[in-house]
């Protein structure tokens, strides 16, 4: 019993802004006592080969943690780079890792010191790096200024030259041309009609006069160039109706309507499953992504909204996005104001999507990578609603009816203080059926889910790497 009631002691080395670990317990020095864990957990960056101190602390909750050594495992991160973490059961553990970079190597041992020194190196490189940046930006960028007047207009935004300041054509649409027909769906915004547009059915999105800035928002969206995907609803075009002053957007239609009425509706297979996941998950990729033909760039853009009722279902089974009412776009030729203009948008989303730090307002929303890894929060949670409706995947093949993620365990409209409790400080998720111990995939399923929402933004998977993973899917486990 004593043994049981000692509390586990783990080596701490926190960045500031990891407020979340230093909560875990007390500090002093290098040791963290942990209050609520006997976790104790690392991270570390990959840079060059290199494994460096991210964090080291007592784990935030209580998880499952069953090794004595810490024993690491790799994950790639929204800005390319890759992170390692391991959790280990004993005192100081997580001092040492065992880290196997590649299957055929034997296990490599790294202790925290040698990542400090690793850690000063990169610095180094790093404030070589700015003090480079901040030469070109003197010396370069005023002579090219001369000879480029495109490119000028960016630099003065402080834009990377990699910024194009090309945009596709708007596409204006004559109200007149579309046949309004029944009433599709009903948001907090936006009365969606279903219509006929050239001779086929089209979906139009029709907001009061007032709300101007949402239409801009959303039409600016879907007018960037390259934004043409399967993944996102085909936008055909805008207009302003003439009688009522209303905005409308004109989109391909999506015969199921939204995820949320599909699922409500059907249970599916678990190859549609696999389908409808990863259609979605290829939608957020490409919209994440940041595309540079020879005439147009395409920025990165984060939804900030997505939710089982803002992703459309095709009559094949692929799923889209759409609504980016919510959407930031990062790094656009006109980037001050993507930044400056969307405070608006700041407490907006549905508030079961929103991950851990942006339910307690702990991150600084202006960051595009805290963006980003909010929407593949959310990602996990549509992929846990898709495998819940899936009979492959239920016990004796009956799915149980559709609930949006903690409908269960927090009713169907919980409030924002008791999703904090919930998601952030109990650390809890949707909970995952035993059943899929039993299941080929299901280990694979799990993984992919906490990876997408551990409480650590930085941990994080990007949305690519989970089209990776469900890729892999298709031959390891088709039906
Ligand atoms: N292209 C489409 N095809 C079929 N149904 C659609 C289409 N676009 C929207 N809908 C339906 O209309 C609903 C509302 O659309 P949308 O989310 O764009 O409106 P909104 O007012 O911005 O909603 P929110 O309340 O999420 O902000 C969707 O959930 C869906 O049921």
């Amino acid at each position: 019993q004593s043994v049981l009631q000692k509390k586990r002691q783990c080596v701490f080395q926190v960045k500031p802004q990891a407020y979340r670990y230093t909560t875990a317990g007390n500090v002093s020095g290098s040791v963290q006592t942990c209050e609520n864990t006997h976790c104790c957990v690392g991270y570390f960056v990959m840079i060059e080969g290199q494994l460096s101190v991210d964090t080291l602390a007592c784990d935030v909750v209580e998880k499952s943690c069953p090794d004595a050594t810490c024993k690491a495992k790799l994950r790639l991160l929204h800005n390319n780079s890759s992170t390692v973490k391991c959790v280990c059961n004993t005192d100081f553990c997580n001092n040492n890792i065992t880290w196997t970079p590649e299957s055929e190597q034997p296990p490599r041992t790294y202790s925290y010191s040698e990542g400090n020194s690793a850690l000063v190196v990169t610095v180094v490189v790093i404030l070589f790096i700015i003090f480079f940046v901040i030469v070109a930006a003197r010396w370069i960028i005023p002579f090219r200024k001369k000879k480029e007047n495109l490119q000028s207009s960016c630099a003065e935004h402080g834009v990377l030259p990699a910024c194009s300041c090309y945009t596709t054509k708007s596409s204006e649409i004559d109200m007149s041309h579309i046949e309004l027909q029944q009433v599709l769906g009903q948001g907090h915004f936006a009365t969606v009609f279903q219509g006929r547009y050239k001779g086929s059915a089209v979906a139009v999105k029709v907001l009061p006069a007032g709300w101007k800035h949402k239409f801009n928002t959303e039409k600016e969206v879907y007018e960037l160039p390259l934004m043409k995907h399967a993944g996102i609803v085909h936008f055909l075009g805008s207009g302003r109706r003439p009688d009522d002053s209303s905005w409308f957007i004109v989109l391909q239609f999506a015969e199921y309507g939204s995820l949320h009425s599909f699922l409500c509706k059907h249970t599916i297979s678990w190859m549609l499953s696999l389908k409808m996941c990863q259609t979605l998950s290829q939608g957020l990729s490409y919209l994440h992504s940041d595309l540079l033909s020879s005439d147009a760039h395409k920025p990165p853009v984060a939804h900030r909204d997505l939710s089982s009722f803002n992703v459309l279902v095709r009559a094949d089974g692929t799923c889209a996005l759409c609504d980016f009412g919510c959407s930031t776009i990062l790094r656009s030729c006109s980037g001050h104001r993507c930044w400056q203009s969307d405070t608006t948008n700041m407490e907006l989303g549905t508030l079961n999507y929103m991950s851990p730090e942006i339910l307690e307002g702990s991150v600084n929303l202006r960051s595009s990578c805290f963006l980003m890894q909010g929407d593949v929060y959310a990602l996990s949670l549509l992929l846990w609603e898709i495998w819940m409706r899936c009979s492959d995947l239920s016990e004796g093949g009956i799915a149980p009816q559709h609930l949006l993620p903690y409908e269960v365990e927090l009713g169907a409209n919980p409030t924002l203080e008791r999703l904090i409790l919930f998601v952030s400080h109990m650390d809890k998720r949707p909970s995952i059926p035993e059943y899929w111990e039993l299941l080929p995939q299901g280990s694979a399923l799990k993984e992919i889910l906490t990876d997408c929402w551990d409480c650590d933004p930085d941990a994080r998977l990007r949305a690519q790497c989970v089209v990776d993973r469900l890729g892999s899917f298709q031959s390891s486990f088709s039906q």
